[in-house]
């Protein structure tokens, strides 16, 4: 058990699908593992293990942010031991192109800050997906038909954003869409040596204004949940 986490050891699986919201989590797990069983609910963060097609598979809620992400990322991978960790988010699109509910697989993610800004100073760390499962993620979402788009994506400090000039920058420089916890995960994988992929699911959109509501927001990714399971093994 550590501080935010209540699992015994052995109960977390080296592959960790990462949603923002726990009740995803819930919804992913009961969904897609077989045997799915509660690990975790410390504040109520939400963690199931269960198997997919055999392999062990934990869906652990990061809350929102790059904050709450990073002292679940943390204790996955010092005090559990996770190796593969992929966040299966929501994000708002930025380009004509990137339609609500397409998916976005997120190659690089800019930000402003993370929670790892102190060690790099003067550095502008360039936070990058894992090739092995960004390939892989890429080639489940091309058979699957769905439409994807791979590039990349900007991980906010904020979700009311009071910078429209900054979106305007971040769309002419082909920025996909916008989320929160993306750029942290991939610098903390980085650090430690693990595989780490963000694949989002377009949930509003900064151009049009169109939004999905929230109860969609926790169920109806179910897409972006199995390329996230077929990239990982
Ligand atoms: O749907 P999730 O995974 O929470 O991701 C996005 O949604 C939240 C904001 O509504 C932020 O966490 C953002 O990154
Ligand atoms: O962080 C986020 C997530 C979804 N949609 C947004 O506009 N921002």
């Amino acid at each position: 058990m550590t501080v935010h986490i209540g699992a015994e050891p052995g109960d977390i699986a080296e592959t960790v699908l990462l949603p923002g919201d726990p009740y995803r989590a819930r919804w992913a797990a009961q969904t897609f593992l077989d045997a799915p069983r509660l690990v975790n609910e410390v504040r109520g963060m939400l963690a199931y293990t269960g198997t997919w097609k055999g392999n062990p598979v934990t869906i652990h809620g990061t809350g929102m942010g790059m904050p709450s992400l990073s002292i679940y990322v943390n204790e996955l991978i010092r005090d559990y031991g996770a190796k593969t960790l992929i966040r299966i988010g929501s994000c708002g699109g930025m380009q004509d192109s990137v339609k609500v509910r397409d998916i976005v697989i997120a190659m690089t993610a800019s930000t402003l800050s993370t929670p790892s800004r102190g060690i790099f100073r003067e550095l502008n760390f360039a936070p990058c997906a894992d090739w092995t499962l960004l390939r892989a993620a890429a080639r489940a979402a091309e058979a699957s038909g769905v439409a994807t788009h791979v590039g990349g994506i900007y991980s906010s400090d904020v979700f009311y954003d009071e910078r429209p000039d900054l979106t305007e920058q971040m769309t002419r420089h082909g920025i996909l869409g916008v989320e929160m916890e993306a750029a942290e995960l991939y610098t903390l994988a980085a650090r430690h040596n693990r595989r780490a992929l963000a694949i989002l699911t377009v949930s509003d959109h900064l151009l049009s204004g169109e939004a999905l509501p929230s109860e969609d927001r926790e169920r109806s990714f179910g897409e972006m949940v199995r390329i996230a399971l077929e990239a990982a093994f």
